[in-house]
């Protein structure tokens, strides 16, 4: 379902992985380990085609990938209700009544999405995965912010629903989200420095 080969990327213009290949499955997933800075969320975005590879190929499914990092993303005004109908809408669905207990949102489903504290925020962003109907996930440490519940839960949603239904997912995280799948460290394929450094706004 993703085919990654022999991929080189870069940040503000400075290489900072090469050579990452891997393939997942339907209902696979891979856990991305490296320390801070080592560039999770360059190789994340380069994955969705948020930002072009400086080499290298990356192949799924057309309109079947979803980006998600930390920043939740959620409109303030509308309820947890609409803002997960917002987002159903958009990809031309509709809210599954599951995905509110999935997140635990059952009871906060009337509240202005400005009022919650910030893991039910994060639930509330994670919830979107479920409406979205996307198959092939690029999360960018999706359990910031939240408590050991709902990090098994969010692991149970990604286990027995996105999984099991054939989706697959790479998964930045310094955090054990308690699953069993294969975890790839990227320290190995730190690029070579060629450059003095740069930066690039589009990312600050
Ligand atoms: N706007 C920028 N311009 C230039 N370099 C940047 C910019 N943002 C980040 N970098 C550098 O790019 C490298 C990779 O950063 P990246 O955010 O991908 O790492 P990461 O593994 O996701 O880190 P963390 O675990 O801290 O989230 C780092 O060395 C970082 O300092």
């Amino acid at each position: 379902m993703l085919q990654v080969r022999d991929l080189r990327c870069a940040r503000g213009g400075v290489p900072v992985l090469e050579g990452v290949t891997f393939d997942l499955n339907a209902g696979e997933a891979l856990i991305l380990r490296g320390p801070n800075g080592v560039g999770k969320t360059t190789l994340l975005r380069t994955l969705a085609g948020l930002q072009p590879p400086l080499d290298g190929t990356v192949d799924y499914p057309e309109a079947t990938g979803a980006y998600a990092s930390h920043a939740d993303g959620i409109k303030t005004a509308l309820t947890v209700t609409e803002n997960l109908t917002f987002w159903a809408q958009v990809y031309g669905l509709t809210v599954p009544d599951t995905v509110f207990a999935a997140f635990d949102l059952d009871g906060l489903r009337s509240r202005a999405a400005g009022t919650l504290s910030a893991g039910q925020k994060r639930r509330l962003g994670l919830a979107r995965l479920g409406v979205i109907g996307r198959k092939v996930l690029f999360l960018d440490e999706p359990t910031v912010s939240l408590d050991a519940f709902s990090v098994r839960n969010f692991a149970g949603w990604m286990r027995d629903v996105h999984l099991a239904q054939g989706g697959c997912a790479v998964i930045a995280t310094h955090i054990d989200l308690g699953l069993d799948v294969p975890t790839l460290d990227l320290t190995p394929f730190v690029a070579q420095a060629d450059a003095t450094g740069g930066s690039d706004e589009a990312f600050l």
